[in-house]
Order: structure tokens, then C-alpha cells, then sequence
């Protein structure tokens, strides 16, 4: 299993790589799942600003295509002295593939600064249960 440093270290490598070049603020993020497989992403920008995507989404994405299901921990790496916590949108990406007790782990460039639970940030969430228990 990943370890939550390597996690980090992920999140920060990926951060780097980041398409960014009208907000300038990069973001990366890694995503453990249960058996053990690390998947990354990082924002990618565009000229028509709202096409762009966040780097949670592309780390989900990359679960996704690599045969990952289930989000057992995510790191988030943004920039400044802010906790960079996941957008609305994200929160509810990561919804789709973690339970109410998956930690999201909120990182510097030193290190992990905050941990929370999915619930933590998204409570009384609507998720799939919501369409199968009709
Ligand atoms: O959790 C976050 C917050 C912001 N961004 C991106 C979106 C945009 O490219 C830039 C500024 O909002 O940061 C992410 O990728 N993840
Ligand atoms: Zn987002």
C-alpha cells in the first residue's frame, strides 16, 4: 500500500505539470484507491476558461481509465498559504467513488497541512444510493 508520504509526493510531482497559464495556480492530485494503485492529475487551463478542469477531475479520470473504482485517500496540492480544499464540483466527483469517511488529505509544498473526511466537506451528500434505493 502507498504510503500517505509517497501520496504526497505523487500530488507534488504532478502539481508541477499543471496547464495553468491564466490563473496561474497549479494543482495537482493523487488519488490512492483500496488495492493499492496511485492515480494523478493536475488542472489543465484553456482560452475559453470555463473548459478547463480541475485536477481532481483528471485524477479521476486517470482512476477511471486505469481500472480503479473506489477513492481510498486523495491528497490535493495547491498553491499559497490557503488550504486549497476541493471546488463544489469536485466534491462531489469524489463523492461518486469514496465513502463519507474517505480522508482528503490537503497539502502544501511542505507537507500535508489538514486532513477531512468526504463528509467533512460535503455533508448530507446526494450520491448513488440516491437512484438505486427507489
Ligand atoms: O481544488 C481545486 C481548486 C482549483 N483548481 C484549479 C481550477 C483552476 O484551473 C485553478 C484556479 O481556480 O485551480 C483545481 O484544480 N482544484
Ligand atoms: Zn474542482
Amino acid at each position: 500500500m502507498a504510503s500517505l508520504d509517497s501520496l504526497f509526493q505523487a500530488a507534488k510531482a504532478i502539481q508541477a505539470k499543471a496547464y495553468a497559464p491564466y490563473s496561474r495556480f497549479k494543482v495537482g492530485a493523487a488519488i490512492v484507491t483500496a488495492d493499492g494503485q496511485v492515480f494523478t492529475g493536475c488542472n489543465v487551463e484553456n482560452a475559453a476558461y470555463p473548459v478547463g478542469s480541475c485536477a481532481e477531475a483528471g485524477a479521476i479520470s486517470a482512476m477511471i481509465a486505469g481500472g480503479g473504482h473506489r477513492i481510498a485517500q486523495i491528497v490535493v496540492m495547491g498553491e499559497g498559504e490557503n488550504l486549497v480544499t476541493p471546488c463544489g464540483g469536485c466534491r462531489q466527483r469524489i463523492r461518486e467513488f469514496a465513502g463519507p469517511d474517505t480522508p482528503i488529505h490537503i497539502a502544501g509544498p511542505e507537507g500535508i497541512r489538514r486532513s477531512f473526511t468526504l463528509d467533512e466537506l460535503l455533508p448530507f451528500s446526494f450520491g448513488p444510493d440516491n437512484l438505486t434505493d427507489r
